[in-house]
C-alpha cells in the first residue's frame, strides 16, 4: 500500500527549541490518525508541515509520493471551530461551493454540475435542510458540518482536522467525528485529527502520534496511552486509567516547560 503521508528523519525546531526530531512516519489510506499532546507541543505545526505552510528544519515530507505543496487538492482541511458573525453574507451552500471553486477570482455563476456537487456534499454531511440559511444563523455544530463538506469537495486523499470538535457540545462532537470517520472508511481517505482529547474519537482512532516535551511516540492508543509511555514522555509520573472504553490521564504536568533545548544536547549528537 502506498502511504498517503510520508515523513523521513523529519525535524521541526524554532530557534533552540525542538518540537520533534527523527520522525519517520507513514500514514496509510483509510487510516484514522490522531495527533495528541499538550498546548504548544507542536500539533498545529505538524499540520502546517503537511499543508506546505511550514518548512521542516531537516528531513523530508511527501503526500501521495509527491513533495507537499500549498493549496494541494489532495488535501482537505478542517480548521478549528470559529463561529461566523451573525451577519455573514453567505448561505450554507455558498460556503460549500467555495470548497469546489473558491480558488477562482470574481463572481461565480454556478453551473448545473457545481450545483449538483454542492447538493451531494450537503446531503453527505446531513446539511440539506439548511442549505439556504445564512451561515451566521446556524449553530456551531451545523457550521462545522459545512466546513467538513467544504473540505470534502475535492475528494481529498487526506483530511487534516485541527481540533474540529472544540466548542461543540457532546451531541455535535459525536456527529462531526462520525462524519469524519465515515469519510475515512467509505472514501478511503486518511484522516489526521489533531485533538487535546482522545475520548470523543477513541472508537475510530487507528494510531496516535503523541507529542510532549520535544519528544514523541507513535502507536495504537493501547500502545501509547499507558502510564509507562506518558510518564516517560512527560518526564514525570502520569497515571493512565482505561475505564469503560475511555482513557483518563491523571496528573499531567505543564509539559510545555519540559522542552528539550539543543543547548543542553549531549556532545557529539547530530543535529
Ligand atoms: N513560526 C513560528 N515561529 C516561532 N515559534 C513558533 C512558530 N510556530 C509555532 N511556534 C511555537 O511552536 C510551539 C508549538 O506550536 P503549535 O501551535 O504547533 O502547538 P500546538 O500543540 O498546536 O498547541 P495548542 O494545543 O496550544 O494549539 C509553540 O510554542 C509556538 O509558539
Amino acid at each position: 500500500m502506498t502511504p498517503v503521508v510520508s515523513l523521513r528523519g523529519a525535524r521541526l525546531q524554532f530557534g533552540k527549541r525542538t518540537l520533534w526530531r527523527d520522525l519517520d512516519l507513514d500514514i496509510n489510506p483509510g487510516e484514522f490518525f490522531a495527533v495528541l499532546g499538550p498546548n504548544g507541543s507542536g500539533k498545529t505545526s505538524f499540520l502546517k508541515v503537511l499543508l506546505g505552510l511550514q518548512e521542516l528544519h531537516s528531513g523530508t515530507v511527501s503526500l501521495g509520493g509527491h513533495p507537499v505543496e500549498r493549496g494541494s487538492k489532495r488535501i482537505g482541511y478542517i480548521p478549528q471551530q470559529k463561529s461566523f458573525a451573525p451577519d455573514t453574507p453567505l448561505r450554507a451552500r455558498d460556503l460549500v461551493g467555495l470548497g469546489i471553486d473558491g480558488h477562482r477570482w470574481g463572481m461565480r455563476f454556478a453551473s448545473g454540475n457545481v450545483n449538483q456537487r454542492i447538493d451531494a456534499l450537503l446531503e453527505q454531511v446531513g446539511a440539506s435542510d439548511y442549505a439556504k440559511v445564512p451561515v451566521g444563523q446556524l449553530s456551531g455544530g451545523e457550521q462545522q458540518r459545512l466546513r467538513v463538506a467544504q473540505a470534502l469537495a475535492t475528494e481529498p486523499q487526506v483530511l487534516l482536522c485541527d481540533e474540529p470538535l472544540l466548542s461543540l457540545d457532546l451531541h455535535h462532537q459525536q456527529g462531526v467525528s462520525a462524519l469524519i470517520n465515515k469519510q475515512c472508511h467509505e472514501r478511503n481517505s486518511a484522516v489526521v485529527f489533531v485533538t487535546h482529547e482522545i475520548n470523543p474519537v477513541i472508537d475510530y482512532v487507528d494510531r496516535v502520534l503523541y507529542l510532549a516535551g520535544g519528544q514523541f511516540r507513535v502507536g495504537t492508543p493501547q500502545e501509547v496511552m499507558t502510564t509507562e509511555v506518558l510518564s516517560e514522555l512527560y518526564d514525570s509520573h502520569v497515571e493512565v486509567i482505561h475505564t469503560n472504553g475511555r482513557i483518563v490521564v491523571v496528573g499531567l504536568p505543564d509539559a510545555t516547560t519540559h522542552f528539550h533545548d539543543d543547548a543542553h544536547a549531549t556532545a557529539g549528537e547530530e543535529f
